[in-house]
């Protein structure tokens, strides 16, 4: 039985247009729901009964959470919500077309900004309508604290702080737990969870909407790691 799944959220309709998200806060496609669903008969399946739930600020990843857990009938479970689960930003790139923009600039160029550890693509403005500054769900944050680009190594730098604060304790107070977030964040918690080295992290990637199950010792290492759909359920599930 997973102690932690990280679930990546469900196709969005900008994943299906192939366009840079980010922080737009941008809902799930059809086949995104779809996913969702299929995120929550999984975890059913293998027993996985979460007993308090993470999100970001962002809706592709809070309603692929409803949905998961209204399949699983967990609808009244604690959900902590957090802008530091959020997306990486993604700069100036926000709402451009991946290919359109590998044909301009090339696809070596928007590799280094997709994949690459530490270079952030262009910063957006202060007052381009697209910085979190003119958006009410980042009121509450410092100037500091509402980037208008990052870096993974950014965004890890950000993910980390909530992971030790806010997660970590429910693990080891033996609580089962479900991250639903984003391609970025989870790619900085699945490298920091796993030991992965800056070099390699660019190849490490996270399908939408396909649960990551971790088993983990006292000290939070992972004794185990699996994509629930690739492991048949062992035994009955849990009990409700
Ligand atoms: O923000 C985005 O565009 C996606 O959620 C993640 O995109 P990436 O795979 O290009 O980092």
């Amino acid at each position: 039985m997973p102690d932690l799944i990280l679930l990546r959220h469900g196709q969005s309709d900008w994943n299906k247009q192939n366009r840079f998200t980010g922080w737009t806060d941008v809902d799930l496609s059809d086949a995104g729901r779809s996913e969702a669903e299929e995120a929550g008969r999984l975890m059913a399946a293998h027993g996985f009964y979460p007993e308090i739930c993470f999100t970001s600020y962002l809706k592709r990843a809070i309603r692929t959470l409803w949905i998961a857990l209204d399949g699983l009938d967990r609808m009244w479970v604690p959900v902590q919500k957090h802008w530091r689960l959020n997306e990486r930003h993604y700069g100036d790139l926000q709402g451009l077309n991946k290919a359109e923009m590998a044909a301009k600039v090339g696809e070596e160029q928007v590799h280094v900004w997709r994949r690459s550890f530490d270079i952030a693509p262009p910063a957006l403005k202060p007052d381009d309508p697209r910085h979190p500054d003119g958006d009410p769900k980042y009121a509450a944050l410092s100037e500091q604290e509402r980037p208008g680009t990052e870096s993974l190594k950014d965004t890890i730098d950000r993910v980390l702080p909530y992971w030790h604060q806010a997660v970590a304790p429910e693990l080891k107070a033996g609580r089962k737990v479900l991250i639903s977030a984003h391609g970025n964040s989870l790619r900085g918690l699945v490298k920091y969870l796993d030991g992965i080295s800056d070099a390699d992290i660019p190849g490490v990637e996270i399908p939408t909407g396909t649960p990551l199950a971790y088993r983990l010792d006292a000290a939070l290492s992972p004794t185990d790691k699996f994509y629930l759909s690739e492991r048949s359920p062992s035994g009955i599930a849990a009990a409700k």
